[in-house]
């Protein structure tokens, strides 16, 4: 995967080698350790390793979700196991070929419909049979253009040509998104631990600033029991509408969405009940996953957005930010969260609220599975350690304890509103 990399334009690559060095500086005991520009790109380039899926626990249990969905994707197609070097050209839109595969079913006939899943640890023998139990990684789904027995019965040095031909592209493969969408929901780990970090109660009033397609909407009712108001808005209606059908899929009926460009979502003279907008400091917790530079994305291998795109965030940013703050209560809590990775839009940005914003300070946040905010920005040492941002690992697989946290690029900032005596 090393000759992977993000290809970005020139003057946004500038950008970003601000804050990430040219060199790795994990050696060298003058710097904090940093991970170097070239293997941030790299990392980028490259499929987290995992696909996450959060549950709804106000219909099924995590294990009857798993039991669930493991029945469907059983029912799906039968599973090919092909070598890790194979599985990862897959990811790079290859096919697969014959020498590649070590496992089939004994029934697969050319011309069948197969998921394929790469041997992760590389413990598959080849000529299996059985369900592969190690543990595996589902890199793609195809059609066999070789029967079983051809793929085994010959000679491994004379198979030659395809044996896999790919019909659905890389990650969006699983089509998991129209699989029991009342039980679960596709999403990246960072953006399920931004609700828990959020962490609303029911009978709260939540207001979700950014929301379609409903990601984290869902999961703040979900974690309120359904119990209380939240208010969920997007800049227009068809974005609306990618809301209301995450809610109602989960069947959560204390959700109230709305078209409506959040920077004018705070009036003096608003009334609470409603649309937006809606009074300063009327919410109990307001999540702000706002509009970013989307460069956390993995894998993407090559990105277009040119400096001035970028540039023109950081600022609908703190106009959103500034919306935010006004509409938390005092003793309330703000989240922010991008799915991005220049410091111009995270560290950089909560620097900022806490400049503007004395009342506004920052909290530890449970879980914290990230990693700090980023050496040498506006920060404090204190600030940075509280927090999260996730991106590639100063560590090596074997150190982590677990490579879970291979995610997309993110960043999750948990501010709480101080009560002032007045
Ligand atoms: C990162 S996405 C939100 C993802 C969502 N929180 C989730 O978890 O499913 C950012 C969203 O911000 C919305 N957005 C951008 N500018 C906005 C504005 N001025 N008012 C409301 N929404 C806006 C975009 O339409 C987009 O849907």
């Amino acid at each position: 995967m090393d000759d992977e990399i993000l290809v970005l334009e020139k003057d946004v690559e500038a950008v970003l080698a601000r804050s990430y060095p040219k060199q790795d500086t994990r050696n060298d005991d003058k710097y904090l350790a940093c991970v170097s520009l070239t293997d941030l790109l790299r990392w980028l380039a490259v499929p987290p390793l995992y696909t996450t899926l959060r549950v709804n626990t106000t219909a099924v249990t995590a294990i009857e979700a798993k039991e669930l969905l493991k029945a469907e994707l059983k029912k799906a197609e039968k599973e090919v196991i092909v070598d890790l070097p194979c599985g990862m050209a897959v990811l790079r839109g290859a096919d697969v070929f014959k020498q590649g595969i070590l496992g089939a079913p004994s029934t697969m006939l050319a011309g069948e419909r197969v998921k394929v899943m790469a041997d992760v640890d590389g413990s598959c023998l080849r000529g299996f049979t059985k369900e592969y139990q190690g543990r595996k990684m589902y890199v793609g789904t195809g059609v066999s253009t070789v029967s079983r027995e051809e793929l085994f019965c010959t000679k491994s040095e004379t198979l030659r040509g395809v044996g896999i031909q790919m019909t659905e592209a890389l990650y969006q493969a699983p089509s998991l998104s129209n699989t029991l969408s009342s039980v679960v929901f596709p999403q990246n780990l960072p953006s399920v631990i931004c609700g828990h970090v959020l962490d609303p109660k029911p009978g709260q009033t939540v207001l979700d600033v950014c929301a379609a397609p409903g990601g984290k909407t869902t999961h703040i009712a979900m974690l309120m029991k359904n119990q209380g108001r939240v208010i969920a808005l997007d800049k227009t209606t068809d974005k609306v509408s990618r809301i209301q059908t995450s809610v109602d899929n989960f069947k959560l009926t204390c959700v109230e969405t709305f078209a409506f460009d959040a920077r004018k979502a705070a009036a003096q003279d608003a009334e609470m009940s409603g649309g937006p907008p809606y009074p300063p400091a009327m919410f109990d917790c307001v999540l702000l996953d706002g509009p970013c530079s989307a460069l956390g994305q993995r894998p993407s291998v090559r990105n277009k957005m040119n400096a001035s795109t970028l540039a023109s965030f950081p600022k609908l940013q703190r106009m959103l930010l500034t919306t935010a703050v006004s509409l938390v209560r005092p003793g309330g809590v703000l989240v922010y969260s991008t799915c991005t990775i220049p410091v111009e839009e995270n560290e950089d940005q909560v620097a900022w609220v806490l400049d503007t914003y004395p009342d506004m300070v920052l909290e530890r946040q449970t879980p914290h599975l990230g990693g700090c905010g980023l050496p040498h920005t506006q920060l404090s040492e204190t600030d940075r350690s509280l927090v999260q941002r996730f991106g590639p690992s100063l560590q090596t697989d074997e150190e982590n304890e677990a490579c879970d946290t291979d995610t997309i690029g993110f960043f999750i900032a948990k501010f709480r509103k101080q009560i002032t005596a007045s």
